[in-house]
């Protein structure tokens, strides 16, 4: 018999199953919102100007390929960290954050979790919010840490569920580890308010929990690169000592570059040097170095006031078409004659809408009205656009009266 034998053949990716099946669709009017990936309003993938821009800088540098240190292309994490925190925080001028350059933010929060796994020196269980990025559960389990939950969405209201989060944040057993999503929720689009994050932190700080945050859309949910920051700013602030795990693949549309950082934020210059140099060495073993061209283009925007104000303009253009097409969904809705409420439609915030459609409705929309989303009823609303917009209401309407 063969090594392999013993192989089972895996389920498919949830998100990425559905597109095959809007593939094989012939349906002339078939709508993809399964994908996680920005589209312009032509359905198209979108390159920003500011990208090809700062891609013409880089190319008229003839720069070479050496490789690039362990912890990255070191002008991308400054920038990084810098976008993250703001500039003149007192984390970096002090020299508190451990920055490496990661592969994009799953390789980011990977990385994060394998230092985790090596040194935390409390209870390694990590607790996400219920329900969280499908990809967290593996990722952290694949670095030997335990995964638990804690309550976050409310199908009742398509909203939050903070009464329950609040309820099992205050039995999480102390030192354990919570993984917060930064802005733009995913799965949920569902985001805590300013008040319900200064609840959150006085309670995290109250059980002595370590807050990783996993910030995968900053600027891309409001449109306001502070704005998105401001749960992460306020926890720097309110003295907790956070990981953090950035991706540049949405709001800069660099996907396929890989393009993301991980920080770590110490208590002293010192402390942050052990941990970079143990950084480091899981890093060496895991992937060597980071790839260059994504962190130089990143590198070249943030650099540059004026690429910067230009991609924060492109930005804020992503973040509010999405807006935009959440308010002419559940206006059309209205329209449409139906009775349920949909407000959490635009309450919802970033790439994702919780539309609350059950399994049945699912199936039923795609298979009368081949529109494709996941399971759980999320529909991605970069998908939507100003052109099947009233095509995707009726349907939606359709199954759900
Ligand atoms: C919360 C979160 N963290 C991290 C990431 C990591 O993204 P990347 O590794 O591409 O930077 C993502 C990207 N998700 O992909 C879209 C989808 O769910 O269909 C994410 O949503």
């Amino acid at each position: 018999s063969s090594w392999w034998s013993g192989v089972q053949m895996g389920p498919p990716d949830a998100i990425l199953g559905v597109t095959e099946a809007f593939r094989r669709d012939t349906n002339p009017n078939k709508i993809n919102l399964g994908v996680g990936a920005y589209r312009d309003d032509n359905g198209k993938p979108y390159v920003l100007s500011v990208v090809r821009k700062a891609e013409d800088k880089i190319k008229a540098k003839n720069l070479d390929k050496e490789y690039a240190p362990i912890s990255g292309v070191a002008e991308f994490c400054k920038r990084s960290i810098e976008l993250a925190l703001g500039e003149g925080s007192d984390v970096t001028s002090n020299g508190l954050n451990a920055t490496v350059q990661s592969i994009s933010g799953t390789g980011s929060l990977r990385v994060g979790a394998a230092f985790l796994n090596g040194f935390f020196p409390g209870n390694k269980t990590v607790y996400l919010p219920a329900p969280s990025w499908g990809n967290h559960t593996p990722l952290f389990k694949h670095s030997g840490l335990d995964v638990k939950a804690y309550r976050y969405y409310d199908p009742k209201t398509c909203g939050l569920d903070f009464s329950g989060a609040v309820e099992d944040i205050s039995k999480i057993p102390e030192k354990s580890i919570i993984l917060l999503h930064a802005c733009a929720h995913n799965p949920t689009g569902v985001d805590p308010t300013r008040e319900q994050w200064a609840e959150l932190s006085a309670l995290i700080k109250k059980r002595n929990l370590f807050p990783y945050f996993d910030m995968a859309y900053q600027g891309f949910a409001t449109g306001n690169v502070d704005n998105d920051a401001y749960a992460v700013r306020l926890f720097i602030k309110e003295g907790h000592r956070i990981a953090l795990a950035q991706s540049y693949a949405k709001n800069m549309g660099l996907y396929g570059e890989r393009t993301g950082a991980f920080s770590l934020v110490a208590s002293s210059k010192e402390e942050a040097d052990r941990c970079m140099s143990q950084i480091k060495i899981l890093i060496r073993a895991l992937y060597s170095n980071p790839p260059i061209n994504g962190a130089r283009i990143a590198s070249e925007i943030l650099g540059d006031p004026e690429l910067r104000s230009e991609w924060l303009k492109e930005v804020k253009g992503m973040a509010d078409r999405i807006i935009s097409v959440r308010t002419k969904l559940r206006d059309n809705l209205k329209k449409e004659g139906s009775t349920r409420n949909w407000d959490h439609i635009t309450n919802q915030i970033g790439m994702f809408c919780f539309t609350g459609m059950k399994a049945p409705e699912v199936e039923k929309i795609i298979k009368e009205h081949s529109v494709y989303l996941t399971k759980d009823g999320r529909i991605s609303m970069a998908g939507v656009t100003s052109k099947n917009v009233d095509y995707l209401a009726r349907a939606i309407h359709a199954v759900t009266k």
